[in-house]
């Protein structure tokens, strides 16, 4: 069979954990699988460069630098020393060359007291370029022949948009040339993450973008199965660091699947499931370090499912606008204000239009609150609305199931489990026919997971 198998930071995160990565490997290997390898950066290392490109733009002490590249080079040799002793010559080089690389790139930022959208990219991009070396030594070691390849060289061509670029078509037949005809002889370890405009500079997919990275490589090379693999026992009823009371689910729909990582699951990246879906590719999500468990699949149709609600997920850190007093006569007002919005970069989590169609209330991430306000300023200047507010400290909890859609008093029974744990709703929005989301206070928000998960006994193994 011909598969995908994509590793979270998490599970690339140190020499023990790389050493369960090849015994995967090399264990499908020998069930006769042909396998491409995704990888991405070691647990933390890319928060940790965007801290340092970050700090570094307006820096005027550039001491900090020096410690942060030794740092990333003892964490990446440390583990190499370990996993791959017959290269550590070869790969260290190779390590060193592209620290020395970040690190010109950074003095540059610091000169130019710049970071662009464009540089930011390939900046961010390096975790992965150090990761994907080792984990590639590591299987050589273990005898398998192997070679690792960045996100563009592998094929990724996409959209150019930096920071969240879109995988275009194109994609799949370059991947197919430059990976899918050597599978058979070699492992290749994909640095997972970044792809290339058509320009040739770097693209990343997204923070945790590394599961689209997977998915497209899976959609390239017309793989049977993409499993990613991570460090929890599959997609669970809700967070499990929320609620540790939370369950595996054997099996989600793609749509399901969609709406739970779109609203805050966070275990599988909200656009890795499009390039599965088109090519109808099932996802498997294992964990790393407990690989006999079955996991969770997700496809087309989830198998038969009794239960009605599947999984809440939440997301804090968000933001609510009421906006009031649409200009009467003027048609096309909630259009000018979602355009304006779109131009700023504004992300539009949630609508709710109010029964008078004279106002509307949207949700959007904390951080870009004040982009959002530059945007509606000039809306209320030109008199198309009266009044904006912001509430900010609210979270988002989002309701999956697929079951829903045609089980009368779904509603009632989600909003009287919130009621009877006192928890006010701000705002409801359907968001599709499998999801149902709401927002509640910042500090309603774990309180209203736990307060449907146990109404609907997701706690619990099904009857
Ligand atoms: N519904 C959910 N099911 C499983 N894990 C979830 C869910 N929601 C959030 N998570 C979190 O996602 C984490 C895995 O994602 P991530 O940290 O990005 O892993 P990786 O490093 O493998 O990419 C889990 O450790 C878990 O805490
Ligand atoms: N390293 C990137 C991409 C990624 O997918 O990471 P992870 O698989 O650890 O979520 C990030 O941190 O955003």
């Amino acid at each position: 069979m011909r598969l995908v198998m994509k590793f979270g930071g998490t599970s690339v995160g140190d020499a023990d954990c790389i050493a369960k990565v090849v015994d995967l490997i090399k264990k499908s290997r020998e069930e006769g699988n042909e396998i491409a390898v995704v990888v991405s950066a070691m647990t933390k290392v890319t928060d940790q460069i965007i801290t340092e490109a970050e700090g570094i733009v307006s820096c005027t002490d550039k001491k900090n630098l020096d410690t942060f590249i030794d740092n990333l080079r003892d964490r990446h040799l440390t583990a190499l020393r370990i996993v791959a002793p017959d290269y550590v010559e070869d790969v260290t080089a190779h390590i060193n060359i592209r620290l020395e690389r970040l690190r010109n790139i950074l003095i540059a930022v610091n000169h130019l007291r710049e970071l662009t959208p464009r540089s930011r990219d390939y900046i961010i991009s390096f975790g992965e370029k150090l990761s994907a070396p080792i984990v590639s030594a590591a299987l050589r070691q273990a005898g398998i022949p192997s070679f690792q390849i960045s996100g563009c060289d592998a094929g990724i061509l996409t959209d150019g948009v930096h920071g969240g670029a879109t995988a275009l078509p194109e994609s799949y037949p370059r991947i197919m040339e430059r990976i899918g005809v050597k599978l058979g002889a070699q492992v290749p370890v994909i640095q997972g993450f970044a792809g290339c405009s058509g320009e040739g500079a770097v693209t990343t997919l997204g923070r945790s973008g590394s599961d689209y990275s997977g998915a497209i490589i899976g959609a390239g090379i017309d793989a049977e199965e993409i499993i990613i693999w991570t460090d929890v026992d599959g997609v669970m009823t809700t967070d499990p660091r929320m609620i540790p009371e939370a369950r595996v689910i054997d099996s989600l729909s793609f749509l399901e699947m969609m709406e739970m990582s779109y609203f805050g699951a966070k275990v599988i990246h909200p656009r890795a499931l499009l390039p599965a879906m088109e090519k109808n590719i099932p996802v498997y999500v294992k964990n790393t370090f407990n690989p006999t468990h079955p996991g969770t699949v997700v496809i087309k149709e989830s198998h038969a499912d009794k239960r009605i609600v599947k999984a809440v997920s939440l997301i804090k850190n968000s933001s609510m606008i009421s906006i009031s007093g649409f200009a009467t006569g003027k048609p096309g007002v909630a259009g000018e204000i979602f355009t304006s919005l779109a131009q700023a970069g504004v992300n539009v989590m949630l609508i709710s239009q109010g029964s008078s169609e004279m106002n509307i209330s949207l949700i959007i991430t904390e951080e870009q609150v004040s982009a959002a306000n530059k945007a509606l300023i000039m809306i209320k200047e030109r008199g198309l609305i009266r009044e904006y507010t912001f509430s900010k400290d609210v979270n988002v909890v989002s309701v999956v199931g697929a079951g829903m859609a045609g089980t009368p008093g779904t509603l009632y029974r989600i909003f009287h489990g919130l009621g009877l744990a006192k928890i006010n709703v701000m705002m409801i929005s359907q968001g599709s026919e499998v999801n149902v989301s709401f927002v509640v206070k910042e500090e309603d928000g774990v309180r209203a997971v736990r307060a449907i998960h146990e109404e609907y006994d997701l706690d619990k193994e099904e009857a």
